[in-house]
């Protein structure tokens, strides 16, 4: 190797990299679908070609497509990883039987049905037997299939045992999960990353991982994408910076696992369905990677709200974090939406979330605290749906309370502790069987705005007293 390329490669990397001992002080690369480089070991990335007649260490050399390979440039998506052994090298995947699983991608009456009823669920209990994270997967609701590489779905999780000798890949689209309780240690062909409940972590379309519990049971929420990948919004008129800011998403450091795996199984999942395939090593043998197309956490935390600072209340694309486009300008297959902790300051306004019907279709969590437009009954861990034009919003006792005071709005701090999202589709989703049968689903949400009653008054053209 010519001296020059030495000198090169070290001005690029520094130091020789260290490889992470394991979850703790892990480094990430920061930025939101950067091309980025690393390496495990000094000089396992080839240099100037991807494609080297023998890779350094003798690696070998594999492409991870997650765009056509023609999508322009600005969207195209790819990386290249050089691994111990081809992912290629493994017994053929035969079906895998999980007992009484409800995840699946088919929305047809068999799993799923439609109904346009406000619906809400208590959080789904941790199961008592031993359950990892792909054992722990249920799908709630969705619309479109893979196959068709249109729409996307919704499953929860609920977990109490670290995947062993098992990784996980998605062929059917990105997951963005969602950890409500207890932290995921994530192990992905790209490295580790350890995402906390305030943390997401988006694994895309293909990627192997697998799922350890470093706090033990752990719950969260998942969507999944079919047809496209996450990006950031456009900002508009917001300009350069803030909601999501680039710099703060997180892509792990190369790494990788060279012990023996005698059975290792990758379950591989394809049009909904469950596969499995043995090997004899762990799929997290890539020494060496570059590319755009590679897993990424975000804390939700650092998302820089920008919102009504003197009257009204927006609406709640201001909070968008991710976005995953349909082809229609504007209209996304899923946008994921955040309502962090912020100031509430807008003058004359009814600052809880508006009532309202809405075209697109709104799926929602709680990772912690409560949420703004309900007093009770949306709890951490539950969830809600509101279908396409299916009216809801604020329940009785947020609209009296937010309406009772006659004076000036005080500026008010909504808590540190609260955490709520959103995931706002224009695919209306049918919803499983398992979602609409299940124990958790609280049939008497829909009283929650029974109490609204009518305050109209033929005597009080002026509505508020104090504004006019
Ligand atoms: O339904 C919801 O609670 C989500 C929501 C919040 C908001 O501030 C405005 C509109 C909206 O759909
Ligand atoms: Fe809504």
């Amino acid at each position: 190797m010519a001296p020059f390329e030495d000198d090169a490669r070290k001005n690029l990397l520094g130091a020789e990299a260290d490889i992470p001992a394991g979850f703790d002080n892990l480094e990430y690369q920061s930025g939101f679908s950067n091309h980025f480089e690393s390496e495990a070991l000094p000089g396992a990335l080839p240099k100037v070609r991807n494609n080297p007649k023998v890779c350094p260490y003798g690696l070998y050399a594999e492409q991870l497509t997650g765009t056509a390979f023609t999508v322009p440039r600005s969207h195209n998506q790819r990386s290249w990883l050089y691994r111990i052994k081809p992912s290629v090298t493994h017994e053929p995947f035969t079906p895998l039987e999980v007992p009484n699983t409800s995840l699946t991608s088919d929305f047809s009456e068999k799993n799923a049905t439609i109904t346009p009823n406000q619906l809400r669920w208590m959080p789904p209990d941790i199961p008592a037997e031993p359950t990892d994270f792909v054992e722990g997967l249920f799908t709630m609701c969705g619309a479109g299939s893979p196959e068709s590489r249109t729409g996307y779905a919704v499953h929860m999780f609920v977990a109490n045992t670290s995947m062993d000798g098992k990784a996980f890949a998605n062929a059917d689209g990105d997951f963005l999960i969602v950890p409500q309780q207890g932290r995921l240690h994530v192990s992905t062909e790209f490295g580790l990353l350890q995402v906390a409940p305030g943390e997401i972590v988006v694994i895309q379309h293909g990627m192997r991982f697998s799922v350890g519990l470093p706090d033990g049971p752990s719950r969260g929420y998942v969507c999944e994408v079919f047809g496209d990948h996450f990006r950031l919004p456009d900002l508009g008129p917001i300009g350069a910076n803030g909601l999501a800011n680039p710099r703060d998403f997180q892509t792990p450091v190369a790494w990788f696992d060279d012990s023996e795996h005698a059975g290792y199984v990758v379950v591989h999942k394809f049009e909904g369905l469950l596969f499995q395939a043995k090997q004899d090593f762990s799929p997290f043998n890539v020494v060496a990677w570059h590319g755009n197309y590679a897993p990424y956490k975000y804390n939700l935390a650092k998302f820089c709200p920008v919102n009504a600072v003197a009257f009204d209340h927006m609406d709640p694309s201001i909070f968008t974090v991710l976005t995953c486009p349909t082809t229609k300008p504007g209209t996304a297959a899923v946008d994921f939406v955040v309502f962090p902790p912020r100031w509430s300051v807008a003058e004359n306004t009814f600052r809880p979330p508006y009532f309202h019907r809405n075209c697109m279709n709104e799926f929602m969590g709680l990772v912690r605290g409560r949420y703004e437009a309900k007093a009770a009954g949306f709890v951490p861990g539950g969830g809600s749906l509101h279908v396409c034009m299916t009216p809801h919003g604020p329940d009785t006792s947020t609209y009296e309370k937010a309406v009772a005071d006659e004076g000036p709005n005080q500026p008010e701090k909504l808590p540190d502790d609260t955490l709520a999202f959103m995931f706002e589709s224009s695919f209306t989703p049918r919803i499983t069987w398992t979602a609409l049968k299940s124990p958790k689903l609280d049939h008497d949400y829909y009283k929650c705005w029974l109490g609204l009653r009518s305050h109209f008054d033929r005597s009080k053209p002026e509505g508020s007293k104090w504004y006019q």
